[in-house]
Order: C-alpha cells, then structure tokens, then sequence
C-alpha cells in the first residue's frame, strides 16, 4: 500500500517514450506542441490603427485631410506636419504618424479635420511587435493548444503543428453481474456503469478510447482479454476485480500478460484497491469496480497521466482552496476525497459519500481533499480538485 503523494510520483515519474505527428493546424484542440514555437514574424507586423478615424502628423487642433487608407491597403503618403488622412481599423499608419483620432472625437469641414480633443502622442496606434517580437517565444513545448492558442498560430501564418501523439486507450470492465443498459435485468444483476463514465471522462478532456470491453469474470477470459487489448493500446484502463475477493483476477491476470506493477493500493477513500502497472511502454490503469471509486481515480490519477503521455507541461485537474461553508469530520482512518460542490468561494460537502454512490459526484463538482480522521470546522480552507 502507498500514499496518495507516493502513487502520484510513481505515476509522474514514469519514463515514457513520447511519439510525434504532424497535424492539421484545425485538428490540433487540446494536443501538446512537441517543439518551442517562437513568431516567425513580429506581431502586428506594421505600426497599424486600432479605431476608425483620423492618421494625424503633429499634435494641433486642425488638420488638412490629404488621403484615406483602407484595412489591407497601404498608404504611399509621407505625412507632414498638420496633415490628416482618413484610417481605418487595422490599416498601417502612414510614415510620421504622431497618433489617430477615432471619428467621433472629430469633425470634417470639406478637407478641414477639426478635433474636439487634443491627441496623445502614439495614441491608437497598435505598434509593429507589439504583441510579439520577430523570434519571441510564443508557446513553450508542452502548451496544450487551446481555441486562442490556434487562433494564435494561425494569426503566425502556420497551418500545420509538430504535436505529441494522444495514447490509444482500451477500456476493460469486468464482473458477471453486469449487464448492458437497455437490457432486462435479473434479480442480483447490476447494469454496467463504469465504461460509459469512464470513457465519456476520457473524452471530455479529449482522449478518446479506443475499444470497449466486457469480460466475464473467470481467469482464463480476463487474462486472455488483457493479452488481446494490450498488444494494440498504450493506455488500458481496467475496471473492477481488483480487490481481494475470490473473483478478483485482475491482478494476476495484468502479471501473467508481463504487466509489471507499479504500485497496488493507496492509503486513501475512495479508491483504495487503484492497481498501476507497465509493459515497456504500454501503461495499465485497474481501478476499483465501485462507481465512484474508479471516477474519482481517474481525476486523480488516469487523466495527469493520459495528459502526461501526450506531453501536457502541465497536469491533472485544476486545484484550488476554497472556505468550507460548514463543520465537517471525516470519520475515515484513510485520507479522502470527498464528492463537493464549490458555489462561488465556498464549498459543501455533500450527503452520498459511499463508494458506489454516483449520484452526488453527478450533482457536485469538486472532489475535496481532506485528511483521515479530521475535522474541518466551517470557514477552513480546504482543497477541492475541480471536475468541471
Ligand atoms: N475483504 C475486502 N473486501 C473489499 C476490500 C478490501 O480491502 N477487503 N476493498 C473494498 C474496496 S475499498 C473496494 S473499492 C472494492 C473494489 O473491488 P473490485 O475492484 O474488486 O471491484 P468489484 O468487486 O468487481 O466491484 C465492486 C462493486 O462495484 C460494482 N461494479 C463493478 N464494476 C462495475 C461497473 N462496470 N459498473 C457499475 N458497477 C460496477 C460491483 O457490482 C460491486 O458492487 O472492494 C471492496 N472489498
Ligand atoms: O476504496 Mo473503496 O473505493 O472505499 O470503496
């Protein structure tokens, strides 16, 4: 057994051999640049306007108007003192630009151009590399390319990315008393819950799985399901069969397919029986059958390591402290990550905390930290690990 810090570095610690494609520029939300990416030009490229208005030369109260200049247009006038021309948003200044007037601070008679204020010197001029200098970093490798980040390299210019490749990742549940949804359900069954969680997890934060499996629970098909899966994923998430009971085969199943083990069991609520283990480069999640126990490992574990092998900078859920809006004890000898809800600052600890029970995880959205047999009282700062 390990401590939930211990299985976390086990788990960062891994050496993994990480894989690159080239990918379409459109395709590439939520991929990880596998180079430093640095402006191939400055941003703006030219000294531009930033408003409809007025390129003014000199800083007076009237102007003689001497020409216009569209967006992508470019001015061949050399402005002199006292000089004016018609601009508009986005268009390069023209040489000896002291400053642009937006049109509602002015007024033309004929090609007289009569301020209503005094203008600032540079004012509404988006200066050349204002942005970005020509050779500046733009995004360090490891950037998990969001919608502005592409927005940005398009803005470079660029259409095709270096990423880091995302894992395949098979899904594996196991347990004879599971049945599929939509289906009739006998007397001790359970309906299969896990994969559809657990794959729709995955996809949320952008790792699509790959196979879906359900195996029934005796030695032979588990290990024989595990050989098959192995050989075509780089992530096998398993669920279920990985505690102690008499029909728990997970583990020897994952030893005898040459899965070696990383860690099996951490000191922690819900979650304990979490199984990591590795086949060269291939990676084995088994988590607990219990609904919310293999949810809450997944936050916790599977997702920073999905994100890991696709060369995420950074990791894991996003975590913050928030004011607990009252008292709490957490009974359990083991630390715990409890199902929360964060409104505004504060966050509630809610009814439903047993390890089969979804229900609160579905209408929360944290999983507060806190320690084995604590007590928090109201208004402590507690950690949460938000989930959406
Ligand atoms: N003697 C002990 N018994 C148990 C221990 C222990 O330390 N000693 N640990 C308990 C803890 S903690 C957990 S968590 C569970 C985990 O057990 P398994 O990973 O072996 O899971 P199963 O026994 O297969 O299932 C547990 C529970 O979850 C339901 N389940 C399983 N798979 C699914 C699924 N895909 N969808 C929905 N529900 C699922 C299953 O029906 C069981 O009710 O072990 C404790 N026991
Ligand atoms: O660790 Mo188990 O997930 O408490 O029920």
């Amino acid at each position: 057994m390990v401590r939930i810090e211990e299985a976390i570095k086990i788990i960062q610690d891994q050496d993994i051999k990480l894989k690159t494609e080239i990918r379409k520029l459109i395709n590439c939300l939520g991929f990880s640049i596998s180079e430093d990416f640095v402006a191939p030009f400055a941003m703006p490229s030219f000294d531009n306007s930033a408003m409809d208005g007025y390129a003014l030369c000199g800083i007076i109260q009237e102007y003689k108007i001497v020409g216009e200049v569209a967006a992508g247009n470019i001015s061949e006038i050399d402005l002199k003192e006292g000089e004016a021309v018609r601009i508009f948003t986005g268009a390069k200044v023209p040489e000896n630009t002291t400053a642009v007037m937006m049109q509602e601070k002015a007024k033309v008679n004929g090609d007289k151009l009569i301020l209503e204020e005094q203008p600032k010197e540079g004012q509404s001029i988006r200066r050349k590399g204002g942005q970005l200098e020509e050779g500046q970093l733009v995004f360090e490798k490891g950037y998990a390319i969001t919608p502005a980040g592409i927005g940005m390299i398009a803005s470079l210019g660029i259409e095709k990315v270096e990423v880091y490749k995302k894992p395949v990742i098979n899904l594996i549940t196991t347990g004879d008393e599971l049945i599929t949804p939509g289906k009739f359900k006998k007397e001790g069954q359970i309906y299969e819950s896990n994969s559809y969680a657990l794959a729709v997890a995955c996809e949320q934060f952008g790792f699509p799985v790959q196979h879906r499996l359900q195996i029934e629970d005796n030695f032979e098909s588990i290990k024989s399901g595990i050989k098959k899966s192995i050989e075509n994923t780089d992530i096998l998430i398993l669920s279920g069969g990985i505690s102690v009971g008499d029909y728990d085969f997970v583990k020897q199943a994952l030893e005898e397919n040459g899965v070696e083990e990383q860690f099996y069991k951490v000191f922690q609520k819900p979650g304990k029986p979490l199984f990591f283990g590795r086949k060269e480069n291939k990676f084995v999640f088994a988590l607990p059958g219990n609904p919310a126990s293999s949810l809450s490992c997944f936050y916790i574990y599977v997702l920073p390591f999905l994100q890991k092998f696709s060369g995420f900078q950074e990791c894991g859920l996003p975590k913050y402290s928030f004011s607990i809006s009252h008292d709490f004890e957490n009974r359990s000898d083991r630390p715990s990550f409890l199902k929360a809800k964060v409104i505004n600052d504060n966050v509630q600890i809610l009814d439903g905390q047993g390890s089969s029970m979804i229900q609160s995880m579905a209408k929360g959205n944290a999983l507060a930290f806190i320690d084995a047999e604590t007590s928090a009282k109201k208004g402590d700062q507690i950690d949460c690990y938000l989930i959406s």
